[in-house]
């Protein structure tokens, strides 16, 4: 059965990049997915003072709200580069908090969707047709963890035989 997660404090709420699971990464200390991701957006561009801003804000929401606000404009390549990213987030997540990596192993082959209501890349958005990006990150994570790959290595997903695109 397909398992859908989102908010922290639902069933499989630690698989939301807003969970309190910090991490190392990079020579900083990371204290969710959510703050690596959305300071990444202004890493390698003149406005990096405003990534390390991110990355101290007091909540993932806070972090979230500063990376979505416009008020520097975003790497040129941001689009292209984001999937990288939160790979490296979410492989540096699942391996420093030993208990998540193994309720990600615990959920064997089932689907993993992020059912944000509002985002349809990341997750499945409102209508649950969404491309739901962070559930295939997660599952190509999961198979890459099975099968002792190396998860520094990042397989685009529609590389990976396990996740093709439909
Ligand atoms: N979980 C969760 C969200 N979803 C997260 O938002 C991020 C996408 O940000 P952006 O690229 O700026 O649109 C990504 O990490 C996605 O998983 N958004 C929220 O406002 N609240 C939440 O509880």
């Amino acid at each position: 059965m397909t398992i859908y997660f989102y908010r922290v404090k639902d069933a499989y709420g630690s698989f939301s990049n807003f969970s309190p699971h910090g991490f190392t990464l990079e020579g900083y200390y990371w204290p969710t997915a959510e703050h690596y991701y959305q300071a990444h957006k202004f890493f390698g561009t003149p406005y990096e003072a405003f990534g390390h801003a991110i990355r101290i804000a007091p909540t993932p929401e806070a972090a979230a709200q500063l990376g979505r606000s416009g008020r520097y404009p975003v790497h040129p390549q941001w689009d292209q580069l984001k999937q990288a990213v939160m790979w490296r987030a979410l492989v540096a997540k699942f391996t420093t908090h030993a208990e998540l990596r193994e309720l990600l192993l615990a959920t064997v082959d089932e689907e993993l969707v992020e059912d944000s209501p509002v985002d349809s890349y990341w997750g499945c958005g409102g209508d649950r047709q969404g491309s739901n990006y962070l559930g295939r990150l997660l599952m190509h994570l999961r198979h890459c963890l099975r099968q002792g790959a190396d998860l520094h290595a990042f397989t685009p997903l529609q590389d990976c035989p396990f996740c093709q695109m439909p």
